[in-house]
Formats: structure tokens, sequence, C-alpha cells
């Protein structure tokens, strides 16, 4: 049979020519280890066979109490890239070694078998380990995916991985926030949402509604009103890519950057620049660009940041309606805002701002659910795509409120502003809301402590 057996391949030649090399290798090795200083673990008189590996006494130890050997003790350098090889080869063989002992002492030891299970565990756990880590870098991949392509095309792949929320961030499920908002939360850290962004989240984001919010400084109004802007900018994303996908090029309308969606109004630079820092932590991730324009700002730079056309600006009265006086164009294309925001409402009254704040409330388009200017509207929004022409929503913050019981009827007659006369200018927040076109069915939210203290006083009048 000789004869018919296949001649010797070259390979097969060179296997077994790297074999010798390293059993040679080996051989060096073992004699290196030999030529240490070892002291003798098995006593010749010891009547203990097994006493090696756990000693013959409690506090002898053993083989078992033996400490892993450092390379660097021993000056044996082994290679870095072949280190994690090694540790893994030499546990491997560790491991046989201990199957071999376990086997020929008819599994006598327990101590012994109970290590190599705890092994057994250890490295299972290993796995699992390097499986999660693996998980989390096609997630990273994924955000990443997200990021670059301008977060229009990979949102619903992204929403695929990403609808789990971390039983610690529960709280916030029931607000219904997309994915990509909800990773923000979790990078920000906030477990729960605020009573006030809990309240005001639902009505502004999921049903559309206005909003009216007040509750004391520092209560989170920010993201009460921030939160519901990025969602619905991601919905009408979604919806706006699901739109191409449908209907090719002719779509293109449905998805316009570089639009004005959110005008914030604030009372001072430094609010409006807290404000804007707020939100672009929220934004970073789902490609929302946030800027403020206030006064004090290089022209240099004002037109550098509104150069770039974005989505949301946050400002203060005066260095806006400088601007839109001005004929910017990026601020006087207002009929594609789809949020009007004023934060601290309250001091924007108050601190004589009312003046510019009329001329800019003045240049926004009106709103469908306004009294006047229905028509104003339809031939304002001639130009601009059904998703953009939803409604705009009015959302009005303030530390503090008195608004009439009657204020939601006054808002369906558009009576507040006949009532005040425009030489009082938008001297109250019923006035301001109604200028700014906010519809009758506003959702009021209303945590002030004068409100909770009146609600107080009326249950117990009532027991
Ligand atoms: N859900 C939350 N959990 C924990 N901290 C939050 C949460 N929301 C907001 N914050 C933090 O609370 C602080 C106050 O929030 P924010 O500035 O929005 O309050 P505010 O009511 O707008 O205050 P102000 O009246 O001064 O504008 C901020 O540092 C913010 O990061």
């Amino acid at each position: 049979m000789a004869a018919n057996s296949p001649p010797l391949s070259s390979e097969s030649t060179k296997k077994k020519k790297a074999n010798k090399i390293k059993r040679t290798q080996h051989d060096q090795e073992l004699e290196k280890f030999d030529s240490l200083k070892w002291n003798p673990s098995l006593s010749a008189d010891d009547p203990d066979p097994f006493s090696f590996l756990v000693g013959s006494s409690e506090l002898d130890g053993g083989f078992l109490s033996l400490e892993e050997i450092d390379e660097a003790d021993y000056m044996l350098q082994i290679p870095k890239s072949e280190k994690g090889k090694l540790e893994k080869k030499s546990k491997l063989k560790k491991q046989k070694q201990k199957d071999t002992d376990e086997d020929l002492d008819g599994g006598v030891e327990d101590g012994i078998g109970h290590i190599v299970e705890e092994e057994k565990n250890e490295k299972n756990k290993q796995k699992k380990k390097k499986k999660k880590k693996k998980k989390g870098k096609k997630a990273k991949k994924t955000e990443e995916s997200v990021n670059v392509s301008n977060g229009q095309d990979n949102v619903e792949e992204e929403l695929v991985d990403e609808t789990e929320v971390p039983p610690e961030y529960s709280a916030w499920i029931e607000l219904r926030l997309h994915p990509l908002l909800m990773k923000s939360i979790y990078k920000l850290g906030f477990k729960e949402p605020t009573p006030v962004q809990k309240a005001c989240i639902p009505a502004a984001s999921h049903q559309g509604k206005d909003v009216i919010g007040a509750a004391e400084t520092g209560s989170g109004k920010t993201l009460a009103f921030g939160l519901p802007i990025m969602q619905r900018l991601l919905e009408e994303r979604e919806k706006a890519a699901k739109m191409l996908e449908e209907k090719g090029e002719e779509a293109e309308k449905y998805a316009p950057k570089g639009i004005l969606r959110a005008l914030i109004l604030t009372p001072t630079r430094e609010l409006a620049l807290q404000v804007t820092d707020h939100l672009k932590e929220v934004a970073k991730d789902i490609n929302v660009r946030v800027v403020p324009i206030v006064g004090g700002m290089s022209t240099e730079k004002q037109e550098r940041l509104l150069k770039a056309r974005p989505e949301v600006i946050v400002g203060t009265p005066g260095r806006l309606w400088e601007l839109m006086s001005g004929g910017e164009p990026h601020l006087v294309e207002l009929h594609t805002l789809s949020f009007f925001v004023l934060d601290e409402a309250d001091r924007m009254i108050e601190n004589g701002h009312f003046r510019e704040l009329q001329s800019i409330i003045d240049m926004l388009p009106m709103t469908s659910g306004s009294v006047e200017g229905q028509s104003q509207q339809t031939q304002n929004c001639m130009t601009v795509s059904s998703l953009q022409r939803k409604k705009r929503q009015t959302l009005v913050f303030s530390a503090t409120i008195a608004l009439s019981a009657d204020f939601r009827k006054k808002l369906k007659h558009g009576s507040i502003k006949s009532k005040q006369s425009s030489i009082d200018g938008l001297n109250s927040i019923e006035a301001l809301s109604e200028r700014a076109g906010m519809r009758p069915n506003v959702a009021i939210v209303d945590l002030t402590n004068a409100s909770i203290l009146a609600n107080k006083l009326e249950e117990s009048f009532i027991e």
C-alpha cells in the first residue's frame, strides 16, 4: 500500500518542521524553569500523598496556595503580543493537568473538582463579558453611523437596539421619548423626570398642545420644553426619511435642511447661554444645532453661527430683533417655526423687553388656532412642506404665574388683547401668550408654591 500512499506534501513537511521548532522552544523554556531555585513542597516522609495539594496542616498551604509566577520576578521575558496567548495556554494546561489529576484520583479531592468548576464558571463569565462587549461595540457603531448620516437614514435601525430602558430610568418610560433622546438622558444621568417635565412633556410631545408651565427656579423647566422640541424634530425627520424612501427624489421637500424650527426667547444673556448649553447636551447626538443669539456677541461670530442655519435659536429679544429687523435671512423665514418658546416669561415682561418682544411676536405668522390671520398663515405657508406646516406650538414657562380662571375662554374669543390697550404693551403672561398665537386648548401646568398652597387650602376647606 506504500506505493499508493500519497507523496508527502511540502505543506506537511513545513508543519513537521514548525512542530519540531516549537518542541525545542518548549524544552528550552522547561530548562529555564528547572534552573530556578524551587523549594520542595512534597516532603519525603509525608504520610499523606495529597498534602502537596492542600498542605498537611491548615497553616501550611500547599500546591493550591502557590502564587502565580510573575514573569518580572524571574527575568522571564514574555513577548507582549504573545502574553495573552501564553496565559491562556498555561491556564488551559493547568486545567488539563487538574482534570487529569481528578480523573486519576477518581474525584477524591473535592477541593480540586470545586476549583476546576470555578475556573469553568470564570471562563463562562469571561465569555459572556466578551459577548456583551461585542454587543456594546455593535451598538456604538450603529450610533456612530447615525451621527455620520445626519441622523436620517439609520434612525429606525437604531430604534431596534435602543428601545430598552435601564430599570433605574423606568420613570421616563411613560413619557415615550425617542430612544436617541433617552440615550442623552442616560448620559446626563437624570434618573427620573422632574414634576414639571412629567406634566409638560406628554402634552407638548404627544398631544401637540401649547403649554404654559409654571414651576420654581431650578425645577427642570428647560428640558420640559427642550425635550418636546427635540422629540418633534426627530419624529419629523423619521417621517421625512420614510417619505423620501417611498416617493424618491420628489419628496426632497419633505426633509429640508437648515431651516429654523424653534425660537426660544429668554430675558437675559446668561440665561440664553445656559439654556443653549443645556439643550446642546441633549441635541449633541441627534445632530440638531442649537445656537445662542445674544447681545455682546461679536458680529463675525454671530454671522458664522447663523450661516450654519441652526434649527434651534436661543436668544434675547434685543439682539434678535436687531437682526430680524435688519432682514437676517435665517431669522425672517418664521413660517417654518414649529416652536415659539418664552422662558422666564415673568421676567420678560418685567425687564422692559416687551417692545422688542412685541415686535418679534408680531413677525410670527398666525397659528391656525388664533382668531385672526388664518388666511395670512395659508399665504405664508405656501412654500412650506406639509410637515412643517403642522401647527406651531407656543410654550410659555415662568417661575410665577397668575392666570384668570377663564383664560382658555378668553383665548378662544380673542378677548385678552381687546382689554389690554396696545399702549400698555404685553405686560401680562396672558396677553403675551395670546399675542404669540396660543391656542385655547393649551395645557396649563402650575406647580408653583402659590397654586399648590391654594389647592391645599381649598382641600382643607372642603374637608
Ligand atoms: N430630570 C432631571 N433630573 C435631574 N436633574 C435635572 C433634571 N432635569 C434638569 N435637571 C438639572 O436641574 C438643573 C435646573 O434645571 P433648569 O435650569 O432647567 O431649571 P429651570 O427651572 O429652568 O431653572 P431657571 O428658572 O433657573 O431657568 C439643571 O442643572 C439641570 O441640569
